[in-house]
């Protein structure tokens, strides 16, 4: 198949889409990004690579981050880790407080904020500087140093950040977080933060396509059981409350933020990340969902 044709064809062909959605502005730096920034990477095999647009450009990552700390969390902690978070999807938005009250302070999944904050606990309480062992873990999976965070975004989003302060401050009253707030939620923006193009995404996501081991070198990152529940997650709970109609739109375990990028595996098969900032009233890339929608399309790849 000519994957490079695929994505030229998906280049030229939603290029001159209307799209009706606007760019993240809760976060007050990200709304400086321009909209029409659309760029996307396939990474096949080794040193088979396919691309379009502002592939190489790099871009704030926001949520595609909760797959890395969720892959920390789960080396360091195994099934314990469950006792504080479940694996359900939640059908509501990434940023609600509704379900933690009455499932008391136990978010329904890691990919959802509250989730996620939860995961940042766990990894403040297990590591002596999550922000650093973050973005060493990151750099190897991608093999690539320059990889950084970027600081102008944490700080913006912690200027307007009350729901994660309320989610973290809620479940601490629940007895879910051990922790004090501060460092959490600071870690939480840091992480939320991490500038990457989709060339290094698509790279760094090959493990969760490659049960657990770097195409390059083979070392192994996760073993084939944590990767298949991690592809699991992705696919019932990686787009929120749109995780069904990414299912039934693209077929494939993915994970989306709200910078605009989304991020999809097909095991064995490829790991493909898109860009273009305009989200749909979900907070998912309205044109990154029909980038992806087109790809399993038009090459027949989809996990279904
Ligand atoms: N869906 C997202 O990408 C949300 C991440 C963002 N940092 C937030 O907490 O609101």
């Amino acid at each position: 198949m000519d994957y490079q044709k695929v994505l030229d064809t998906i280049h030229e062909e939603l290029s001159h889409r209307d799209v009706y959605g606007k760019v993240a502005s809760y976060i007050p730096e990200l709304a400086k990004v321009d909209p029409k920034k659309f760029g996307m990477h396939l990474y096949k095999g080794k040193g088979e690579h396919y691309s379009f647009g502002d592939s190489i450009e790099k871009f704030s990552i926001q949520s595609i981050s909760k797959v890395f700390t969720l892959s920390m969390a789960m080396q360091l902690l195994g099934e314990d880790l469950w006792d504080r978070v479940d694996v359900e999807p939640s059908g509501d938005p990434f940023n609600s407080l509704t379900q933690l009250e009455y499932e008391k302070g136990i978010p329904r999944n890691p990919f959802i904020n509250a989730g996620a904050l939860v995961i940042c606990d766990i990894l403040v309480s297990n590591l002596d500087d999550p922000k650093k062992d973050l973005l060493e873990f990151v750099r190897k999976i991608c093999d690539n140093d320059s990889i950084e965070y970027d600081h102008k975004i944490a700080a913006s989003e912690k200027s307007t950040g009350y729901r994660n302060y309320a989610l973290v401050n809620y479940m601490k009253a629940l007895g879910n977080i051990k922790n004090e707030v501060e460092p959490i939620v600071d870690f939480y923006f840091h992480q939320c933060s991490l500038a990457m193009s989709c060339e290094e995404l698509a790279k760094a996501f090959m493990i969760f396509a490659n049960n657990g081991k770097m195409l390059e070198t083979g070392e192994k990152i996760l073993s084939k059981t944590k990767v298949k529940r991690i592809n699991a997650l992705m696919q019932t709970c990686g787009f929120y409350d749109e995780a069904g109609e990414f299912s039934f739109e693209v077929g494939l375990p993915g994970k989306s933020g709200v910078g605009g990028g989304i991020v999809a595996i097909h095991p064995a098969q490829y790991s493909v990340a898109v860009w273009s900032p305009i989200l749909n009233e979900k907070g998912n890339s309205e044109l990154g969902m029909a980038a992806l929608e087109k790809l399993t399309t038009m090459t027949g790849l989809s996990i279904f």
